[in-house]
């Protein structure tokens, strides 16, 4: 190992930079797909990039195993540069990549034993090892019964656990996984995402996973990264993330699964309904907004819980209550004074 490399980082980028040209004569464009991005995943994680369709995210994954050659910057992948290597010099290092995509992409000439075996035989495994193996791999994905059937003979979902099993063969370090369950119904994705786990907690596996789903990635992902037009916005835990989002492309994503604030025609219909004074109160682990409304019930403010939804994310609680409050006017004064010493509070009608 270098000096100042970190041996819990399997993947780094640093100020990747991908343009596309598209077009030819007047029509010719630069497309930046991926702009500056500067990110680390560590060893043993599930990855989870997420952003809007256009945002960048394929591409970025694609410059892990060098699918697309970087325009500017450094890839890294367990301490090997992919930046700047011919397709000769990838070899070694894409071994240690397992892909798993949208559309499958099984050949359909082989059976499931065939695929599963494909990048063992280009690996050089003895035929006896690949036998075990491929043995193996299907018993992990719950096809054993389905060995000598064909692609078309298979679900969406079995065919997918299929692409999974081909990805895993060679026991590579990484999993890189592009959108693989959107193509499938909400029981196999779940299905899916449980295969996905559990290559990651038995064989270690670093997963990469690419989804514009909050659901998904809030189900099993540790960190993750939005992305918007190219650029990494915002980056980290994803309890964190989820109950605290920066800024407002992740605030987006996050208020498409816990729909925990009202929207502006809820909001019309509650301010409509208000007797009082309607505030948004944001709840985090620790704080304790409880308290504070039953001392303000104990000197006359009453208060009513019109709207909003708390859930617990990798043992943190989050989310929004939205009270109409009632009372003294400098009882509800002090009230949402004390409620803002505490955490947010946004005042949505007067
Ligand atoms: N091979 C290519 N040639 C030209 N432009 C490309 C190419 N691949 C991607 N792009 C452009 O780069 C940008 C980012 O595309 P990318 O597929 O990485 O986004 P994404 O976030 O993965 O989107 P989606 O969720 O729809 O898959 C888009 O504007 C896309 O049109």
């Amino acid at each position: 190992m270098r000096p100042g490399e970190d041996a819990e980082v399997i993947v780094r980028f640093e100020d990747a930079i991908k343009t596309f040209e598209t077009g030819k004569g007047k029509l010719r464009r630069e497309v930046t797909a991926v702009d500056g991005v500067t990110l680390s995943i560590r060893r043993g994680e599930i990855y989870g990039v997420i952003g809007y369709s256009g945002a960048g995210k394929s591409t970025l994954v694609r410059l892990i195993n060098g699918l697309e050659p970087v325009t500017g910057g450094v890839v890294e992948v367990d301490g090997q540069r992919v930046d700047g290597r011919t397709e000769e010099q990838l070899a070694p290092i894409r071994r240690e990549i397992g892909m798993i995509f949208q559309q499958f992409n099984l050949f359909t000439s082989r059976t499931v034993a065939g695929n599963v075996e494909y990048p063992l035989v280009r690996a050089g495994w003895s035929k006896d090892k690949r036998k075990a193996r491929v043995e193996e791999l299907l018993r992990f994905v719950g096809l054993s019964e389905r060995a000598g059937n064909y692609p078309e003979q298979l679900s969406g979902g079995q065919k997918q656990r299929v692409g999974i099993a081909r990805a895993l063969a060679a026991q590579p370090k990484i999993l890189l996984a592009d959108e693989s369950t959107s193509a499938l119904d909400p029981e196999t994705t779940q299905e899916v995402l449980n295969l996905l786990r559990r290559a990651n907690r038995e064989f270690g596996i670093t997963v990469v996973l690419i989804t514009h789903e909050m659901d998904v990635v809030r189900s099993i992902a540790d960190r993750v990264a939005v992305m918007d037009s190219g650029r990494v916005v915002e980056e980290g835990p994803t309890a964190r993330v989820f109950s605290a989002p920066e800024t407002d492309t992740a605030r987006k994503f996050v208020a498409t699964v816990s729909h925990d604030e009202p929207d502006s025609e809820e909001l019309s219909y509650l301010s409509e309904q208000s007797k009082g004074r309607l505030v948004v109160v944001d709840v985090r682990e620790g704080v304790d907004v409880g308290s504070v409304l039953s001392a303000a019930a104990a000197r006359g403010v009453q208060f009513q819980i019109v709207f909003g939804g708390v859930s617990v994310l990798q043992r943190q609680s989050f989310g929004s209550l939205t009270v109409d409050l009632t009372g003294e006017r400098h009882e509800v004064d002090r009230t949402i004074d004390e409620l803002s010493q505490l955490t947010t509070v946004k005042e949505v009608s007067a």
